[in-house]
């Protein structure tokens, strides 16, 4: 005689899946002008989600729309299933950050202040030994610790970049959006900031939203790229599949954006 099985345990929850983006409907005007128009999208955890398209096009008005920085005349964003709204400050604690086109940083503090500056805006519960901590591994994970005491506005203009980089992370995001991180770089300085976003990317297992002109390194960084035009949502694909629709290459992307 079998005796009675036990009944199997309830199967946990599976866990929520961290930095899922879901953008629904974004409509922004400026008067008359609709800069963005019904753009919806979404980005997976972890996943570096491109964006390019001709000058104009509304890629830096979809990322102020995205992180508070502009009120939509119509649309959604969710993060994690959760319903983005308020001022910006309110999407950083909801685990948003941005970092912005032109580096903004405080000249009067060095480098591990502008660092801290990040912890203190973003993470205003955390303990004061848990917020250091947390500082001194982003500077580790940045290479910024040798520059710490370094007044931030002596730096050239990547570790700058590596100074907002750092910041942002210090704000204890789930999804970064980037505006043109790689401008006012020369070739190296694109490998090694480029390769910086994509080891803290795969380290800390965010998603980044990458609004990008350099398009080699786009390709290299996204696993899906979305091509904006006069606000609207033209194609989202691969990279390989954008890079072979010769339209896309003509119209959107151009000699212009080839760097
Ligand atoms: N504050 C504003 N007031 C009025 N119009 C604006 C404002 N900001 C952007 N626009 C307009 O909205 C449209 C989209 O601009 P946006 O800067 O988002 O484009 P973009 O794709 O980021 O361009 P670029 O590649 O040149 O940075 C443009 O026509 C621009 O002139």
């Amino acid at each position: 005689m079998s005796l009675p099985q036990a009944a199997a345990p309830a199967p946990s929850p599976a866990p929520m899946p961290q930095g899922r983006l879901e953008v629904r409907g974004l409509t922004v005007r400026f008067g008359t002008m609709t800069a963005l128009d019904g753009v919806g999208f979404h980005v997976e955890p972890g996943e570096t989600f491109g964006i390019a398209g001709p000058n104009g096009a509304g890629k830096s008005t979809l990322l102020a729309a995205c992180t508070g920085h502009l009120r939509p005349a119509a649309g959604e964003v969710l993060l994690d299933g959760r319903l983005l709204r308020g001022r910006p400050h309110a999407f950083c604690h909801a685990g948003v950050a941005r970092m912005f086109q032109i580096p903004r940083i405080f000249a009067s503090l060095d480098v591990r202040e502008n660092v801290r500056t990040g912890a203190i805006f973003g993470r205003p519960g955390a303990t004061p030994a848990a917020a250091r901590d947390e500082v001194e591994r982003i500077m580790d994970q940045t290479g910024l610790a040798p520059f710490a005491t370094r007044p931030a506005d002596s730096l050239p203009l990547l570790a700058r970049k590596k100074v907002m980089l750092a910041a942002a992370l210090a704000t204890g995001p789930r999804i970064l959006f980037m505006d043109e991180p790689l401008g006012g770089l020369n070739e190296a300085e694109i490998e090694e900031f480029s390769a910086l976003i994509e080891r803290i990317r795969a380290e800390r297992g965010l998603s980044v939203v990458l609004v990008e002109h350099k398009i080699r390194a786009l390709v290299r960084l996204s696993g899906r790229i979305m091509i904006l035009n006069f606000g609207k949502v033209l194609r989202i694909d691969r990279p390989a599949a954008i890079l072979s629709d010769p339209e896309i290459i003509r119209l959107y992307l151009g000699k212009r954006h080839e760097h």
